[in-house]
């Protein structure tokens, strides 16, 4: 074949290929890789070339490249793309190599685990860097090399960094960021030098490592059964010491200055550890090895969310309840929900070592939990529903190494945005799922009132970036608003130097008043207004009351059901429960409380028998005290006799009012006559039908319309409590005990 033959064929090789003729310099193990997904895609037409003639038939005899080339201008200048996949200290001489045939419309790039070397070494071949000449890195590979070691899965779901040059051709950027995604990769842009200190860190320090251990290993004098001993985790940590050789004596001599600093900064903290045994400094360990499980733990968590190839699927769960249930027993409920998040909050932000008991430690909460180990702190736990945690006060969080997720939970993303206003750092927090819908503007604006800079892409939603504050006096008026909000305008007061001053409603506080004393902080109540000395939580040692839903579900079920003879042992009676308890009691409910004192709470045994109840009217002024037992209130109605009423629904917060209505609409499903008309609701008491309602995924909803379907003529069925069942996990057996007839059906 002449010379214009050849380049006839190559020419026409491109045809129907996306990517048209792309040339591998140093078919190894990344290499062939690269070749072997766009060969298999079809993308384009493969060709490799190596100074090894053994590599380029293995390739071609294991369909990883089409055809053998060689550097010369018959091929180089028929390329669409070049890909030089040698190691990084080979890839000068490659590029002299090319440079006299090379297109300025070819994409010429790299694979290098270093980019400022790849660089200098294109200045030196061309001057400056070609505009052609983009250079890149997969973040992905194994401890293999070699051709038969490509794998044309490598890249998938593995990031690629490009580091473009101010003079980098846009169109062929572009195509580089094409090429990446094609082989699965996510791409990022970084540029060069940010590139090689970070990889210096997260790649060439751990390799440094791992060789010079098993090298001293090998060489120490018990060699033989250092090695016949090993377990799992040195052969996990030493799995890249079979990495090639020449590969990384080249990275080292490549990246020098980045791989220095880290080795510097990684050398002092060994001694820092060297210390600690020396003296039997166990705290000093401990601190060490929590926050590093834990950033590890976050790290793996990220990495698992990027690499699942489908969302987790949630599988729609159903709950029926039959009639004729009689709950009988004695229970004791696991921790409320709400407290254990606060609980948790102030225990990380207090001075000293705080133990919680009958922690919640479900659904949301672990959330909080996470955020907080994230910034540092020791949180052990040292039972199912039982944390020993190691406070590092107000101020003594450390930037987390990533944003936080608050995933879906409300909760945490409130507790901890006041607490992260006050740090030092910036911080960004990130959410998932419906969370990020949700206009945030009442909790954005307690953060700014205490001079806190928010910063979000969309308006009040998140994700959402804190710079830090310069604290000023909080000042703030929040007649309605959840107790979420309220408890975050608390923690918001803590960072106010010189005193603070709330005008709330008092139910808003008065649970969180309870807590804020048991870590030696007084809220003080005067009429609407709520002061706050700020300081330190001192260490605190809590027994957590029961859950307040689950207590106020359990409660309105046994006076519902004839038969029933419940006794609750560690209800809150405190300023918050007790308006649902004292109007379930003004209606006929036989509830007889016995208070008593639990570790800072008031607790109190709640003896409840059915009794039936009478028709109520609810003025609007008692209806903000009951807003999160509303939905219980109205299935009493549903069984009371006669008409009740409930007034001034349309002043609460939209959320509860949402909730009512959606009640609203299951109890005229099932033959209950309810009007709603202005912000009043009127309900006549009757006996429900039974049958199949939704509770759109609010699991206090999902409650009320279980109880609902106590006395129902049907079996009532309540569809989407998977929320339910991840907020009250016990529900399960605390039914099965109390002899109800309460079950998940599919
Ligand atoms: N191994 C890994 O996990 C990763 C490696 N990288 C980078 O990818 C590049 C390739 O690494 P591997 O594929 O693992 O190595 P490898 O050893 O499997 O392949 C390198 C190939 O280059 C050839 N070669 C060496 N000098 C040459 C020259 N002057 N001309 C032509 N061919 C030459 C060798 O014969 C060999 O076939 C390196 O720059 C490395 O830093 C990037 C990401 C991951
Ligand atoms: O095998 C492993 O775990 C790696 O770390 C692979 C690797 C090696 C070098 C790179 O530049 C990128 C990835």
């Amino acid at each position: 074949m002449n010379r214009n033959d050849s380049e006839n064929v190559l020419d026409s090789q491109r045809e129907g290929k996306p990517f048209g003729n792309v040339l591998i310099v140093g078919l190894g193990m990344i290499g062939g890789s690269f070749a072997k997904a766009l060969k298999e895609k079809g993308l384009a037409t493969l060709y490799g070339a190596d100074r090894r003639e053994g590599e380029l038939a293995l390739g071609v005899s294991t369909g990883v490249i089409d055809y053998p080339a060689a550097l010369t201008a018959e091929y180089i200048a028929h390329m669409d793309v070049i890909v030089l996949a040698t190691p990084v200290r080979a890839m000068e001489s490659v590029l002299l190599e090319i440079q006299p045939h090379l297109k300025d419309t070819t994409l010429l790039t790299d694979v290098g685990s270093t980019k400022g070397s790849v660089v200098s070494a294109a200045k030196k071949v061309f001057g400056e860097v070609p505009a052609n000449f983009i250079p890149s890195h997969p973040i992905a590979g194994a401890e293999k090399s070699g051709v038969l070691a490509a794998n044309s899965q490598l890249f998938e779901k593995h990031m690629a960094i490009v580091t473009p040059l101010v003079d980098s051709n846009p169109a062929l950027l572009d195509r580089l960021h094409q090429l990446w995604s094609a082989v699965g990769s996510d791409v990022v842009s970084m540029d060069v030098e940010h590139h090689d200190h970070v990889l210096a860190s997260s790649s060439h320090l751990p390799h440094l490592l791992a060789y010079t251990l098993v090298d001293a290993l090998a060489n120490s004098d018990r060699s033989q059964d250092v090695f016949k001993f090993a377990a799992g985790g040195f052969r996990d940590f030493t799995r890249i010491a079979s990495s090639d050789p020449v590969m990384w004596r080249d990275v080292f001599l490549s990246n020098k200055e980045a791989t220095l600093a880290t080795l510097d900064h990684f050398t002092e903290r060994l001694a820092v550890m060297r210390t600690a045994i020396e003296q039997s400094d166990g705290a000093s360990m401990f601190g060490v090895f929590t926050r590093a499980k834990s950033a590890r733990d976050h790290f793996l968590r990220l990495l698992e969310q990027r690499t699942s190839a489908v969302p987790k699927e949630v599988r729609p769960v159903s709950m029926s309840v039959a009639p004729a249930s009689s709950i009988k027993g004695l229970v004791s409920l696991s921790g409320d929900k709400s407290l254990s998040h606060k609980a948790i909050t102030l225990a990380c932000l207090a001075h000293g070592v705080s133990h919680l008991r009958n922690v919640d430690l479900t659904g949301d909460v672990r959330v909080t939990v996470q955020a907080f180990r994230d910034m540092g702190v020791v949180i052990e736990e040292v039972a199912a529903d039982q944390l020993r945690v190691h406070g590092v006060g107000l101020k003594g969080l450390k930037a987390p190494i990533a944003p936080i997720n608050v995933h879906q939970s409300s909760v945490s993303l409130h507790l901890l945005l006041p607490v992260l206003a006050g740090q030092d750092f910036p911080v960004t927090l990130v959410g998932e799922g419906a969370l990020l819908n949700q206009p945030m503007e009442a909790l954005f604006n307690l953060v700014r009132s205490m001079g806190g800079h928010v910063m979000t892409a969309t308006a009040d939603c998140l994700p959402v970036s804190l710079a830090p504050s310069t604290s000023q006096r909080v000042s703030l008026v929040l007649n309605s608003g959840s107790k979420r909000l309220h408890a975050a305008a608390l923690l918001a007061m803590l960072y106010s130097p010189e005193g603070a001053e709330l005008q709330a409603c008092k139910y808003g506080v008065s649970q969180v008043k309870a807590l804020f004393s048991c870590f030696g902080l007084d809220v003080s109540l005067n009429g609407s207004v709520v002061s706050l000395v700020p300081a330190t939580p001192q260490r605190a040692d809590i027994e957590l009351p029961g859950d307040v839903n689950q207590t106020a579900w359990l409660t309105l079920s046994a006076v519902l059901s004839p038969g029933s003879r419940l006794a609750i042992e560690n209800a809150f009676v405190g300023d918050m429960a007790s308006p649902y308890v004292s109007f379930l009691q003004s209606i006929g409910a036989n509830i007889r409380v016995t208070e008593q004192q639990l570790a800072g709470f008031e607790v109190g045994k709640l003896d409840v028998s059915f009794a039936p109840l009478s028709c109520f009217e609810l003025a609007a002024a008692d209806v903000y005290g009951l807003r999160n037992e509303l939905a219980f209130v109205c299935v009493a109605a549903a069984y009371a006799s006669g008409v009740s009423v409930i007034r001034g629904l349309s002043d609460l917060p939209y959320y509860y009012e949402d909730r009512i209505l959606s009640l609203v609409d299951a109890l005229t499903h099932f033959g209950i006559v309810c009007e709603y008309s202005s912000g009043n609701l009127s309900i006549t008491g009757g006996v429900p039908l039974g049958g199949e309602v939704d509770c759109a995924g609010d699991y206090r909803l999902a409650l009320a319309m279980l109880t609902l379907g106590l006395r129902s003529r049907e079996v009532t069925k309540v569809n989407d409590c998977q929320k339910l069942l991840e907020e009250f996990t016990e529900l399960g057996s605390v039914a099965a005990q109390l002899g109800f007839h309460c079950a998940v059906v599919q």
